[in-house]
């Protein structure tokens, strides 16, 4: 198998920042691809060995290319995640000013975490187009095709900018999560604060099915840390669900949880478990009585002792 990452580029995203984090990346080549889908479509065709991309941010919530992308086609799985804390520089070419701006440029995601100091220190009339990614962004500057682009101010010198403004972030302490992505296989082993990502379609449309879906986790003690909708694309009000819950599959009351799932639901995609980024702080034990895995397993042995006639 070939030993490369590759991430979303070009060289200078958040994303390599993060991805260098990771131990693993220190022995792997790492090739910047142009997209999220063009990074996956290099691991679903076996080009390279995992994928790293941006998933979900503190302050807008889904990186909806990301999961459209997990939720369709031939199935990938996430082997590890990162939170990287995010601040912007705002990146020019030497000798512009902040009163000669009039376009400006970043990956959509960025705009959210920079809206409010746009309006307070551009010019009102500046003109905002989306890059492929904010280290793009920055080429695009170098280029001579926008004014100034807002990215990490590591990407500066890399691409002959200059950092006319650092520290830029409209939500304090705004996190971007990114996930290492492969073709399936065995998850890693649990660690004991571990997350569990899924998709799921809905067999049909009834009053309180979501409620049902979110029930399975619920009587489990199963706690979740992520619910976004995802439209189908089959027409409005179709929709599906990616959810991040705590706890590896390993775990009985994960397992039993999607087991329910799989009973109910027209399809669930078991999308990974992997280790917490925030391992430190997490909630490691399940808070509802009963739903250890001693108790499951207990339970287990029961109905089968019951079944047998040995109670
Ligand atoms: O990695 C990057 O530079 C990206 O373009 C993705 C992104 C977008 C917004 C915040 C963090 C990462």
């Amino acid at each position: 198998m070939p030993a490369s990452y590759v991430y979303l580029g070009p060289e200078g995203t958040f994303t390599e920042v993060a991805l260098r984090t990771l131990p693993e990346s220190a022995t792997r080549e790492l090739v910047p691809m142009v997209s999220v889908p063009a990074a996956l479509d290099a691991v679903r065709n076996g080009e390279a060995e995992a994928a790293f991309v941006p998933i979900e941010n503190s302050v807008e919530g889904g990186i909806t290319t990301t999961l459209d992308e997990l939720v369709a086609g031939a199935p990938l799985m996430i082997y590890r995640e990162v939170l990287l804390s995010i601040t912007f520089a705002l990146l020019v070419r030497p000798g512009t000013q902040l009163s000669d701006i009039k376009t400006v440029t970043a990956h959509p995601a960025a705009q959210p975490q920079v809206r409010n100091w746009m309006k307070a220190n551009l010019p009102p009339d500046v003109v905002w187009e989306s890059a492929a990614s904010n280290a793009d962004g920055a080429r695009l500057v170098q280029e001579g095709r926008y004014d100034a682009a807002f990215a990490g101010e590591f990407a500066a010198s890399r691409y002959g900018l200059e950092p006319l403004e650092t520290e830029i972030h409209d939500a304090e302490n705004a996190q971007t999560r990114f996930v290492l992505v492969g073709r399936p296989a065995r998850p890693a082993a649990p660690t004991g604060s571990d997350k569990t990502s899924v998709v799921i379609w809905q067999r049909d449309d009834h009053p309180g099915g979501l409620r049902d879906l979110l029930g399975e986790f619920a009587v489990r003690g199963v706690n979740l840390m992520l619910l976004q909708s995802r439209p189908t694309g089959e027409g409005i009000g179709n929709y599906c669900f990616a959810i991040d819950a705590e706890g590896h599959i390993s775990d009985r009351r994960v397992a039993e949880a999607l087991m329910g799932l799989k009973r109910i639901c027209l399809q669930v995609r078991f999308l990974g478990s992997y280790p917490r980024a925030d391992a430190t702080t997490a909630k490691v034990r399940p808070t509802l009585p009963g739903t250890s895995d001693t108790e499951f397993v207990a339970a287990a042995d029961w109905v089968a002792r019951c079944q047998d006639g040995r109670f």
